[in-house]
């Protein structure tokens, strides 16, 4: 398994700015070898300065957005105009400014928007039944204080799928049903960059990349792509204890 890297920057602007770079570069790649780009975009606070820096100049002409398909790593049950909307985030940040080839939004306001999104992916994908999961060129993920990502939170039987590439587990802390990518779809990712931002993100950071030896992994470092994932943190949220981490 490839360790996970850090690259500690000085703020929230420029985790935003750093991981702008890597997606203009991970689309370069994606459109060269295959002729498009999928991305799959994390919700939440942290990526909002992302995606409105990726809908400015000069990042918006430096991604080609008409080869870009645009997939999401989780949804709340809610419909895609509810302000706890990660759909409705990123439309108003992001896809309402640029010319995006595809948008996969995740019905999350529906009860069966997990086997309806896997279907959506295995459509798009063109993968058959029992086919691996798909292979996402970049997911962006968040780091919530208490160790989620995406929607799988500590505890949840969501982190033992190995099947469904798209579930909806109802988490107790929230009192509510979440749907979301699985880490087989996670970790087949040609890339994953972790945006991390926020002086009550360092304990979960530092647990993240240092465990204590019998520590329970948190569910953001379950995520284990083969190629090793990127954690973009600001100075406060890599201020935590157990460093050095990897650089
Ligand atoms: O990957 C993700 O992480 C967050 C945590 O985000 P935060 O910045 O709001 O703390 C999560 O809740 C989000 O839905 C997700 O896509």
């Amino acid at each position: 398994m490839t360790p996970p890297r850090l690259r500690r920057v000085r703020d929230a602007e420029a985790v935003a700015r750093a991981a702008a770079e890597e997606l203009v570069l991970a689309a370069a790649r994606a459109v060269a070898a295959r002729g498009a780009f999928t991305l799959a975009l994390a919700g939440g606070t942290t990526p909002r300065r992302l995606y409105a820096l990726l809908a400015a100049e000069p990042f918006r002409g430096r991604v080609p957005w008409d080869r870009t398909q645009v997939f999401f790593g989780d949804e709340r049950p809610v419909p895609p105009d509810h302000p706890d909307s990660n759909y409705r985030m990123a439309r108003e940040a992001l896809l309402d400014h640029v010319p995006v080839a595809g948008v996969h939004r995740i019905r999350g306001e529906d009860p069966a928007a997990a086997e309806r999104y896997e279907e959506e992916l295995r459509r798009w994908f063109g993968i058959p039944p029992g086919g691996a999961p798909p292979r996402l060129d970049l997911a962006l993920l968040g780091l919530g204080a208490d160790g989620h990502t995406a929607s799988l939170f500590p505890g949840s039987l969501a982190l033992d799928e190995r099947v469904r590439w798209v579930v909806s587990p109802f988490v107790a802390r929230l009192g509510s049903r979440r749907t979301t990518l699985t880490l087989p779809v996670l970790d087949r990712a040609r890339a994953v960059i972790f945006l991390v931002s926020g002086g009550e993100k360092a304990p979960a950071l530092a647990r993240a990349l240092a465990p204590a030896p019998g520590d329970e992994p948190l569910p953001a470092a379950r995520v284990q792509p083969a190629g090793g994932a990127l954690w973009i943190a600001d100075h406060a949220a890599a201020a935590g204890p157990g460093g050095p981490w990897p650089a």
